[in-house]
C-alpha cells in the first residue's frame, strides 16, 4: 500500500527487488548512465546511485562537477592532435552533456579552436575518419517529396533553431558536399556554449544535393550521395520543401540559420526567404555584424572618421557582399546619401577590381551594386597604389593575397593600416599575423578569421583580433528564438553589431585589439539576445506574446544551465513530505 504523507496525499512508490530498492519511472537507472541528457558520472551521489539501481555500476567517487571539468582537462591536455581533441569533445558531449558544456565554458579558449573554427574544417577535411554517430540530421536530394518524413525521425520534437547547409562552400575550403556536415554541428553547439539556447532546441541539418568535385565524391570513403549537385530549379524546389517542411513540424517560429551553402545559392535563397521565415544566412550576414564591429573600432582607434575610411575589399562573395551591405547602413546612418556611401568601398574579386566595363567575366546583381564606373584594374598592388584603402579587408579564400608588397603599400600610405584577413581556415588565410606586423613594420590593427596568437616582432608585442561571426551569431538566435521573431530585418544585425563594439574598452583599443576578448563572448551574447528581443517587441516583429515586462528576466528564464540538477532530489523531497 502507498504510504500517506503527512499531508495525506500519496507518496510516490518505492519497489523493493531482492532487498534493493529502485526507483520507478520510465527512465531506468541504467538508461540515465547511458544517456547524454541524464548522464552525470561519478557525480551521481551515493543516495542517486542506490536509488537508482546503478550503485556499484561507477567508481565509489563522487565528484563535483567542477572535478570533473578539471578532469576533463588534463585529459583533453594529453591529446597531441587537434583532430583527436575534436573526436575527444565530441565523445564526451555524446556521453554527458552538461559535463561538456561545463567544460566548454570554463575552457572557453582552449575549446572553441577545437570545436569550432579552425578544428571543424579540418574535421570536415577528415570526416570519414571522425564520424562515428547521428551528430547531424542528413536529408538528400532522393529524399524530395518525403522531406517531412524525415524531419519525424529527428527525436526532439521542440526544435527551435536549425542550422542548415549543403555543403556547397565549407568555409574557404570549397565543395565538401556531405562531409561539412561538422560545420552546423559546431554552430549549434555556440548556440548553446555562448548563446545558452538550450540543447534539445538545437537541430543541426546537412542537405546532400551531391558534390561537384569529383576528388570529393569519387572518394571511396565519402559518405554522401555520389552525384553531382542539381540544376537550380531541382535544387530550390528542394530547398522549398525543405523550409515548408520545418514549418509543418516545428511551426513558424522555428529560426533557420544558413551556413556555409555555394555563393549564388546563397545569395539567392537569402532573398527569397528573408521577409517569408524567420532565418539568416551567417557567412553573409553573421559576417557584417562582427565585420562592422571591428571596423568601429577602427574608426575609434586610427581616429579617422568613418566616412573618411576607404574600404578595399580581396572577395566579392557572400562575406564582402555581406559586410559592404551592413557598412553601407552604417555610413548612411552618418548621414551619407546611398552615393556617397557606395563611394567608400571597393570590391576585387577574382579577375581584378569589381567595375562595369571591365573585359572578363559577368558580374552578378549583387557585384554590380557596387561596380566602379572607371578602367579596370587587375592585380591587388594595382588596386591598392590606386584606391590607397585605410581598410583592407580579406574574404577571398585566397592564401597569402596580402603579399608583401600589399602589406608595403598599406604602410606606406597609412599611419595605422587596418587588415582583416577574415578567411578560414588558416590555410586560407590572405595573410599571416607574423607577415602583417612584419611588413607593416608593427604599424597595422590585424584581425583573422581564425584565431591567432599574439606575435613577437622585434621585442614588441603585438595583439590579434579574430573577427568571426562567433560574436554574433550565438546572441542573434537566442534573441530571436526567445521571443519567436517573425523575419531577421537588417536592423538586428546592426543592433547585434553595435552591442559588439559596446563591449570593447579603452584598454582593448590601446592594445589595437577590435573586440573584447573571447572570455565576454557569453556575456555578449545575452546583451546582444537582450537588444534584439527589445527590437522585436518595439517592432512587432515578436511572435511570443504577452510582451514581457522584464526583458533581462525573460531571456534569463528561458536560458540553459549547465549545471546538474538533482536526479532524485525532487522526488525525495515529495517522499519525505
Ligand atoms: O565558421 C566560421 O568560422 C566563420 C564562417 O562562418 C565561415 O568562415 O564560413
Ligand atoms: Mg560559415
Amino acid at each position: 500500500m502507498p504510504k500517506k504523507s503527512k499531508r495525506g496525499k500519496k507518496k510516490p512508490e518505492l519497489n523493493f527487488i531482492g532487498g534493493d530498492m529502485y526507483v520507478q519511472g520510465e527512465i531506468s537507472g541504467l538508461m540515465r548512465l547511458g544517456d547524454k541528457f541524464f548522464n552525470k558520472d561519478t557525480a551521481f551521489t551515493i543516495e542517486e546511485r542506490q536509488l537508482l539501481g546503478i550503485h556499484g555500476l561507477l567508481p565509489p567517487v563522487v565528484r563535483s562537477i567542477e572535478e570533473q571539468v578539471e578532469l576533463c582537462l588534463m585529459q583533453f591536455l594529453e591529446i597531441e592532435s587537434d583532430l583527436l581533441k575534436f573526436s575527444y569533445m565530441l565523445d564526451l558531449l555524446a556521453r554527458n552533456e552538461r559535463l561538456f558544456y561545463k567544460f566548454v565554458a570554463t575552457h572557453l579558449d582552449k575549446c572553441l579552436p577545437i570545436i569550432y573554427t579552425p578544428t571543424v574544417g579540418q574535421a570536415c577535411l577528415n570526416a570519414p575518419t571522425i564520424y562515428e554517430q547521428p551528430v547531424c540530421l542528413f536529408i538528400t536530394i532522393e529524399d524530395k517529396g518525403h522531406v517531412y518524413d524525415v524531419l519525424k525521425n529527428w527525436p526532439q520534437q521542440d526544435v527551435r533553431v536549425i542550422c542548415v547547409t549543403d555543403g556547397g562552400r565549407i568555409l574557404g575550403l570549397g565543395d565538401l558536399g556531405a562531409h561539412g556536415y561538422s560545420i552546423p554541428k559546431g554552430k549549434v553547439t555556440l548556440y548553446t556554449a555562448l548563446g545558452k539556447v538550450r540543447p534539445q532546441y538545437c537541430l543541426p541539418v546537412c542537405l546532400d544535393v551531391g558534390c561537384n568535385k569529383p576528388q570529393i565524391r569519387d572518394d571511396p570513403l565519402y559518405m554522401g550521395l555520389k552525384r553531382k549537385r542539381p540544376s537550380r530549379t531541382e535544387y530550390d524546389e528542394f530547398v522549398d520543401e525543405f523550409m515548408e517542411a520545418v514549418v509543418s513540424r516545428y511551426g513558424p517560429n522555428c529560426l533557420v540559420q544558413f551556413e556555409d551553402i555555394g555563393n549564388t545559392d546563397a545569395f539567392r535563397l537569402l532573398t527569397r526567404y528573408r521577409f517569408k521565415y524567420s532565418m539568416f544566412n551567417d557567412d553573409i550576414q553573421g559576417a557584417g555584424v562582427i565585420a562592422l564591429a571591428g571596423i568601429t573600432s577602427a574608426v575609434n582607434i586610427t581616429n579617422i572618421k568613418l566616412e573618411d575610411h576607404r574600404v578595399l575589399f580581396q572577395g566579392a562573395g557572400e562575406a564582402a557582399l555581406g559586410i559592404a551591405n551592413l557598412l553601407l547602413v552604417a555610413l548612411k546612418t552618418e548621414g551619407l546619401n546611398d552615393n556617397e556611401a557606395r563611394s567608400r568601398i571597393w570590391l576585387r574579386d577574382s579577375k581584378g577590381l569589381v567595375a562595369y566595363n571591365r573585359p572578363q567575366g559577368h558580374l552578378t546583381e549583387y557585384k554590380l551594386a557596387f561596380a566602379r564606373r572607371r578602367l579596370p584594374i587587375e592585380k591587388l598592388e594595382d588596386c591598392v597604389r590606386e584606391i590607397k584603402p585605410t581598410i583592407l579587408i580579406g574574404v577571398s579564400a585566397q592564401y597569402g593575397a596580402f603579399t608583401r608588397e600589399v602589406l608595403e603599400l598599406m604602410a606606406l600610405y597609412n599611419k595605422t593600416p587596418v587588415i582583416f584577413a577574415m578567411s578560414n581556415p588558416p590555410s586560407k588565410a590572405e595573410c599571416t599575423a607574423e607577415a602583417a606586423f612584419k611588413y607593416t613594420r608593427g604599424k597595422c590593427i590585424f584581425a583573422s578569421g581564425s584565431p591567432s596568437s599574439p606575435i613577437e616582432h622585434e621585442g614588441k608585442t603585438y595583439y590579434t583580433t579574430q573577427v568571426n561571426s562567433l560574436y554574433g551569431f550565438p546572441g542573434v538566435v537566442m534573441g530571436a528564438t526567445a521571443c519567436a521573431i517573425a523575419h531577421l530585418p537588417p536592423a538586428v544585425f546592426v543592433v547585434a553589431s553595435h552591442t559588439i563594439s559596446d563591449f570593447c574598452t579603452d584598454e582593448d583599443y590601446r592594445q589595437y585589439r577590435l573586440l573584447p576578448p573571447l572570455s565576454k563572448l557569453c556575456a555578449i551574447a545575452f546583451e546582444i539576445a537582450c537588444n534584439v528581443v527589445e527590437y522585436a517587441y518595439k517592432n512587432n516583429l515578436a511572435r511570443r506574446k504577452p510582451d514581457p515586462t522584464d526583458i533581462r528576466a525573460f531571456v534569463k528564464h528561458q536560458m540553459y544551465d549547465c549545471n546538474y540538477e538533482p536526479a532524485i532530489k525532487t522526488w525525495l523531497e515529495e517522499y519525505n513530505k
